[in-house]
């Protein structure tokens, strides 16, 4: 059955996770000479386990959306809220996991000592600390690499430590910046796959940023399709493929439809710009 997706943002309202209400920013002084306005009046709701990406021309503002989760950036305008609190209270409970594109490992520590950082800053005792960033580690494929340093790691394992690190407090929401971007295309295929099994099985709610419709639909419930900046919400792609899925996916009429489906709705909001 294919759902619609005017019906789609009402499914995410019943119970949202992540919801931004009417979210606007403006870098600098609103209305003086040197401001950027990034994104406009942006509204949407992630229901609990759902998995959205978002796609759109660099510099639309997907990053400062996400940033905005996390508690990194207030909006200049609008109201967000994360796990039914201020991003502020969902961060200091750690419901808020994050990973970038570079992993952002810290050098000096081994890998279990990255992982841990999370659960060490919340308290969490060592004996405990080293179970579950053990366990992380497992479940992310890197058995064996425990003590070895990040830069001793090829960059999808770095980056496969940095979603342990993000999933070590068990946060609600995983927000993701590209985190792939940087792979080579078997590793990411590889990374997509791993990451589609990890949220399923945890049941995350998962905000991801791409520049790769392809991969959006890939691993999505809904894709968002953002104009030029300043960034609204240009169209909410429903993406009806059954899960599990596996990388064949992609050569399915559907699959195929759905991504030039969004390519068309990317290219479109060029051509509305220009
Ligand atoms: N701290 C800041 N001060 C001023 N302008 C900023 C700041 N952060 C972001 N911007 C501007 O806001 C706009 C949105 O940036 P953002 O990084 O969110 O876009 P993006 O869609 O993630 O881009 P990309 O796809 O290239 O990563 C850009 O024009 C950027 O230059």
């Amino acid at each position: 059955m294919t759902r619609s997706s005017v019906e789609a943002p009402a499914r995410a309202a019943a119970s949202p996770l992540v919801s931004f209400s009417g979210v606007g920013v403006v870098f600098g002084s609103t209305g003086g000479h040197g401001a950027v306005r990034a994104l406009e009046d942006v509204t949407l709701a992630l229901a609990e386990g759902e998995f959205v990406s978002l796609v759109g021309p660099s510099g639309c503002g997907k990053s400062t959306l996400l940033r905005i989760a996390a508690d990194l950036l207030a909006p200049t305008t609008g109201t967000v809220e994360v796990a039914g609190q201020s991003p502020r209270a969902a961060r200091l409970r750690r419901d808020i996991g994050f990973v970038f594109q570079d992993s952002a490992l810290l050098e000096w520590r081994s890998i279990i000592d990255n992982v841990m950082l999370p659960l060490e800053l919340k308290g969490v005792s060592l004996v405990e600390r080293r179970e579950r960033a053990g366990d992380l580690i497992r479940l992310v494929g890197l058995s064996g690499f425990e003590r070895a340093f990040p830069r001793q790691l090829s960059g999808g394992m770095r980056q496969r430590a940095s979603i342990a690190r993000a999933m070590s407090t068990a946060p609600k929401v995983l927000l993701m910046d590209e985190p792939f971007g940087a792979l080579d295309q078997i590793t990411r295929d590889r990374l997509n796959m791993e990451l589609l099994e990890l949220s399923q099985r945890q049941r995350m709610t998962v905000l991801f940023v791409t520049h790769s419709i392809r991969e959006a639909v890939l691993l999505s419930d809904r894709v968002v399709v953002m104009s030029p900046r300043p960034g609204r919400i240009r169209q909410v792609l429903d993406i009806d493929l059954a899960r599990p899925r596996h990388l064949a996916v992609r050569n399915d009429a559907r699959f195929i439809a759905l991504a030039q489906q969004g390519l068309a709705e990317l290219e479109g909001g060029f051509g509305d710009h220009g």
